[in-house]
């Protein structure tokens, strides 16, 4: 289905960007695996071995350092030849660093945007996913800054559908709740007990689900502009703004 076309994901060593970064790889893509972790080069041996050396470039980048991640950008490009798909997903869920949180989640996933309109050929239909959280749509009291950064991910999105469209470039968002990840997994232990009764309650959602929604907003070529919801209770359902009723009208 994607034969041919190249992705970048950032946070590519695990969770939701792991599990991203094998269904683009499954579904043909050749893919640039950005994280700062020391298990990136690990990780994407195994990749290589399962799907070919040829097909996954390790690049080891601290997505909050702009010349690094710009570098990781044009190398991803230099090595497959285009840049087609971008996912911005690295992020950290930590309120001690609420200031590196303001770095990670939001000004990486702005300049990673630029970056990929500067490099995404304009006749190929490039699209870029950004990924918010349940806390980008609903602020939660335990992750303040969390939750704006995750609010302004959906508000850039959103606010830069046209500017893209010029570039024949889409831009879409997924706005998860809790994923049974490291990161996931930390959040709902920091939860009140109560918070997090209600959140087993409702369900853990695996990063293979949250995978197949993000490769929805890849594969549909009408989406541009989206915020596509995952929870436990209703699964993958798009967030509806008052100009989608207008123009539905
Ligand atoms: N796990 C959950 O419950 C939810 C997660 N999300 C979002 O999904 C995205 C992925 O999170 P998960 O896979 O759950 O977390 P995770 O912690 O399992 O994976 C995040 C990956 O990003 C990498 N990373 C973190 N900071 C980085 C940096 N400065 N530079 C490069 N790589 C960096 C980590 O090394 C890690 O491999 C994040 O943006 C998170 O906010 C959204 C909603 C729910
Ligand atoms: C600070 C670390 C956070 C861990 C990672 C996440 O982002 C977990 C998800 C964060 C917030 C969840 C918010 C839940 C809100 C509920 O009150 C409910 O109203 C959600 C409604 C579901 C929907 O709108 O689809």
């Amino acid at each position: 289905m994607l034969s041919g076309r190249v992705a970048l994901v950032t946070g590519a060593a695990g969770g939701i960007g792991l599990a991203t970064s094998r269904l683009l790889l499954q579904s043909g893509a050749m893919v640039g695996a950005v994280d700062k972790s020391s298990s990136l080069k690990s990780t994407c041996d195994a990749l290589g071995e399962e799907f070919g050396t040829s097909n996954i470039a390790c690049l080891p980048c601290d997505v909050s350092d702009d010349d690094a991640l710009k570098n990781v950008f044009k190398e991803t490009s230099r090595q497959f030849g285009s840049l087609d798909i971008v996912i911005n997903n690295a992020g950290i869920g930590d309120e001690r660093y609420w200031k590196k949180q303001i770095k990670v989640n939001l000004q990486s996933v702005i300049n990673g945007t630029y970056y990929a309109m500067e490099l995404m050929s304009p006749d190929k239909g490039g699209v870029i996913v950004n990924v918010s959280s349940m806390a980008g749509l609903h602020p939660v009291s335990t992750g303040p800054v969390y939750s704006a950064v995750k609010h302004g991910v959906v508000a850039f999105t959103r606010a830069m559908k046209e500017n893209v469209a010029e570039k024949g470039i889409r831009i879409n968002c997924i706005c998860p709740y809790f994923v049974d990840t490291t990161m996931g997994r930390a959040g709902l232990k920091a939860l009140p007990e109560a918070e997090a009764n209600e959140v087993l309650k409702n369900g853990i959602l695996k990063p293979e689900f949250i995978a197949k929604g993000i490769m929805d907003l890849i594969t549909d070529t009408s989406r541009n502009g989206a915020i596509l919801r995952a929870n436990p209770w209703q699964g993958l359902m798009y967030q509806r703004y008052k100009e989608d009723m207008k123009s539905k009208l």
